[in-house]
């Protein structure tokens, strides 16, 4: 249980939401970087059409779980951005290894 009264007890709390988080940004990560060998191209990489349907469900997601959905959307929109920037490296470093090779999208 969280002692709302300190500012350590909150921050504690927030440290352990941390923890967790980043634990899911690294299993996101992992699979952000499976997609990239599987896009032909940088277009398919940025894949704005899936963007905006990733950011519409956590929109959702928000709200069902009592967050503000626009809040949720700014860090939304900036984690796919940091992924879309590491993809297009690992894209880049595939496709010069194997240009052909697995290419679906
Ligand atoms: C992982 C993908 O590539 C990119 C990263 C996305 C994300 O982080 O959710 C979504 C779309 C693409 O911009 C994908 O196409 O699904």
């Amino acid at each position: 249980m969280v002692d709302a009264t300190s500012l350590g007890g909150i921050r504690a709390a927030i440290d352990a939401v941390d923890a967790d988080l980043v634990r899911l940004l690294a299993r996101r990560e992992r699979l952000v970087r499976q997609a990239a060998p599987l896009k032909r191209d940088v277009q398919a990489v940025q894949a704005p059409g899936r963007v905006e349907q990733v950011v519409a469900r956590a929109r959702a997601q928000a709200a069902a779980a009592g967050a503000d959905p626009d809040v949720v959307e700014r860090i939304y929109r900036a984690m796919i951005q940091a992924f879309i920037d590491m993809e297009l490296t690992e894209h880049q470093r595939v496709m010069d290894r194997s240009p052909d090779k697995g290419v679906i999208e």
